[in-house]
């Protein structure tokens, strides 16, 4: 089972400018959180933190009860540990094939033997659908390959915490649906803590168990991704919509007479689509952490829009998720 993260009033700065002040939330344990943001709003410089590659000015961040944003060398090493970290190109090393890139961290970090190692590597490269690439080169392979061989490589020390940087960057919407699901279903086997920076809003509304928003140097909103997904703040309606109008601006947020003069010609951020269903694991199986569609809004009063969770099938989650539950406490596989 993977850890909770928790994150208490983090800032981070480079010289005098702030890249977000006093960010508080909670990665619950085993649980998928995606973080969201206009683009240089510092998702990455979070992740950075997060792993202690950053340091940041004030706050915490509590693991197993340590504080990894202000403890010593020997500790931040042994925290770390517990990270694995997709990085955005996959971060391989061009000159070693894919089982070496893989075997890595193994040699670097373990006594193993090759032997042991062998058997981790073909592991792990089975678990992203790699075998019989082993012997290629990271140049030799598409963007979605290398992206895979370094997930195998995040996951190759069992990681309780696993922190994915735009894992669907460069990838066609196919290849993005194809990494999504194996994200869902590496969450139902690892059970780790996963927090996935992504641009992709598919991706931010149908994978997550929670969602966070970072805008003008905080964090807007951080919660179950039911929150998000039929919350009124313009911000989040104009992010999830994929809208112009709104709060966020071309390089930077919009002014008062900007905003003033977009409502006077009637334009906003546009209202709630329906709430998909959430992805779920491969062949029926529920991960241990997930929520039962429905369940936040209804113990929160909030009737989501119509159509919401019915999937491209004409299912409606609210039905079939009870389903399901009975099925597996019945053993049906
Ligand atoms: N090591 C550094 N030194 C100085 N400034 C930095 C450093 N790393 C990041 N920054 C600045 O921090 C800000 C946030 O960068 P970051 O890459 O985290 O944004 P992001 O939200 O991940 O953006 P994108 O969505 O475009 O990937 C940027 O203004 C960037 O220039």
């Amino acid at each position: 089972m993977g850890v909770e993260v928790v994150v208490e009033g983090l800032t981070k700065s480079f010289g005098r400018q702030v890249i977000w002040e006093d960010v508080t939330l909670t990665l619950p344990a085993g649980e998928i959180s995606v973080l969201l943001g206009p683009s240089g709003t510092g998702k990455s410089v979070f992740l950075k933190s997060l792993v202690g590659l950053l340091r940041p000015e004030r706050g915490h961040i509590w693991i197993d009860g340590h504080d990894l944003a202000n403890c010593g060398e020997n500790k931040l090493y042994e925290l770390r540990r517990l990270f694995g970290v997709l990085f955005q190109d996959g971060a391989l090393f061009g000159s070693l094939n894919l089982f070496d890139n893989v075997a890595f961290p193994l040699r670097e970090h373990t006594r193993k033997g090759e032997t042991e190692i062998r058997k981790i590597v073909m592991e792990k490269m089975e678990l992203v659908g790699l075998i019989g690439a082993e012997g290629k080169l990271p140049g030799e392979i598409s963007g979605g390959m290398r992206k895979r061989a370094g997930l195998a490589r995040a996951l190759v020390l069992d990681p309780e915490i696993i922190l994915f940087d735009e894992p669907d960057s460069g990838l066609d919407p196919v290849r993005t649906a194809y990494l999504n699901q194996l994200i869902v279903d590496l969450n139902a086997e690892t059970e780790a803590t996963f927090l996935i920076v992504t641009h992709d809003i598919n991706t931010a509304r149908t994978v997550p168990d929670n969602i966070g928003l970072l805008f003008r140097r905080e964090l807007i909103m951080f919660g179950p991704r039911e929150m998000l997904l039929s919350s009124d703040e313009p911000v989040v309606r104009q992010f999830l919509n994929a809208r112009r109008h709104g709060p966020i601006g071309m390089s930077e947020e919009k002014d008062v007479s900007e905003l003033e003069a977009e409502a006077q010609l009637g334009h906003d951020p546009g209202v709630l689509p329906p709430i998909p269903p959430q992805l779920m694991p491969s062949e029926n199986r529920i991960r241990r952490t997930q929520r039962p569609p429905g369940e936040w809004l209804a113990a929160n009063g909030v009737i989501p829009p119509v159509n919401s969770f019915v999937d491209d099938r004409g299912r409606n989650w609210l039905e079939e998720y009870p389903r399901l539950v009975a099925a597996h406490l019945n053993g049906v596989p």
